[in-house]
């Protein structure tokens, strides 16, 4: 009999006590051995198409803390790399891309967009024959609206500005943007399905900065498409959205594109994230700076979330990514405290 990946069971909305529980961006800059890996790979870009490198450091943080999933080590900036963007990243500087023009989007696109991904695809590969059969392995793309901010302002922004402006001043070039990503992005999620993700995580980082009309057309639309391209071909893979920011709309955000699971950052009330979760799982939502803080401040907001939709089905993880500068005691001690909580 096959082992049991309970956080399929909460993706099927069941409750399970204590859940299970993952970090986003647990392969990272916090790990004293991911920072040894990295300086081995080269540039960050060189360690993302690596399998060997990229199966090693998805693994460190298995082995240190037993997660119950694993995400595949990757970017989401990786597709419009591979559809032939110039795409870097600069130490302390974060990603660095050449602003797309309106002029080239009709253009956009590659031949070799797949033969290009082949080693993230490999990577998955090698994982699922190496991961404990109870770990869910978790395939992931950006939405086409974040991957579009930096593909547009060519660097990250703290209101994506750039790609408002854009969106605004070239609706036209703006929406075969948004297209072309998510065509690419659904048949991404789908090769890494094939290649064994249980589950795929689409990371809208930026849903936050739209006002109504721009989160219907920039967020829901093109990720309701996803969700429909990759239903039509593995109808039965969950697939979690994680709009960060999506406050009040979170809930019509589930019912408009059809995901199974809603990431929920550290903003969304917890009273609020329990109503959501009368229609699915939710994911979330630790403030990571309780993380960087520990003891009582991460003690008590664990505690908080656990109380609060420990009853329902809930993936225990963070409102957000894990900051590089985070003790890894802190995280010890919140793997701790969630396995050994009682109802
Ligand atoms: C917006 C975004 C990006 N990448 C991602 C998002 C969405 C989630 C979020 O909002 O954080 C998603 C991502 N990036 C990375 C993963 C790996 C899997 C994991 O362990 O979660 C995942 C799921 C590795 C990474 N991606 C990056 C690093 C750090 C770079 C390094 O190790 O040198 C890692 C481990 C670089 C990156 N990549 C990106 C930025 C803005 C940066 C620079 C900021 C930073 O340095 O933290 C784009």
């Amino acid at each position: 009999m096959p082992a049991r990946r309970i956080m399929l069971d909460v993706l099927k909305g069941e409750a399970v006590f204590p859940p299970p529980l993952w970090m986003m961006r647990q392969a990272g800059r916090y790990l004293p051995e991911y920072r040894e890996t990295r300086r081995r790979a080269g540039s960050f870009l060189d360690l993302c198409y690596d399998p060997e490198l990229a199966v090693e450091v998805t693994l460190q943080p298995i082995e240190r803390f037993g997660f119950d999933a694993s995400i595949v080590f990757s970017d989401i900036l990786v597709v419009p790399h591979a559809l032939g963007r110039d795409v870097r990243f600069e130490e302390g500087r974060g990603p660095l891309l050449t602003p797309i023009s309106a002029a080239e989007i009709p253009a956009l696109g590659s031949d070799v967009f797949h033969v290009n991904l082949e080693p993230v695809y490999e990577t998955l590969r090698r994982l699922r024959a190496k991961l404990p059969d109870e770990t869910t392995l978790i395939g992931f793309c950006g939405a086409p609206w974040t991957v579009a901010t930096y593909m547009i302002a060519g660097h990250g922004t703290p209101d994506q500005a750039p790609a408002r402006l854009f969106a605004y001043r070239e609706p036209a070039a703006f929406r075969q943007l948004l297209k072309v990503l998510a065509d690419h992005s659904a048949s991404y999620l789908i090769r890494q399905i094939e290649a064994g993700a249980d589950v795929v995580q689409i990371f809208d980082s930026w849903s936050g900065v739209l006002d109504d009309a721009s989160f219907e057309r920039f967020c829901v639309e093109p990720v309701a498409e996803i969700v429909r391209q990759v239903r039509a071909v593995h109808p039965g893979v969950p697939i979690i959205g994680f709009p960060k920011g999506a406050g009040a709309r979170y809930q019509s955000y589930r019912e408009k594109t059809g995901v199974t699971g809603l990431g929920i950052d550290w903003t969304v009330p917890l009273e609020a994230a329990k109503a959501l979760q009368r229609q699915g799982a939710v994911q979330g939502n630790l403030d990571p700076l309780r993380l960087v803080a520990g003891g009582q401040a991460l003690a008590d907001g664990v505690e908080a979330i656990l109380q609060a939709l420990g009853n329902g089905p809930l993936i225990f993880n963070l409102g957000h990514g894990i900051t590089p500068e985070t003790p890894v005691a802190h995280v010890e001690a919140m793997v701790k405290q969630v396995r050994s909580a009682a109802r």
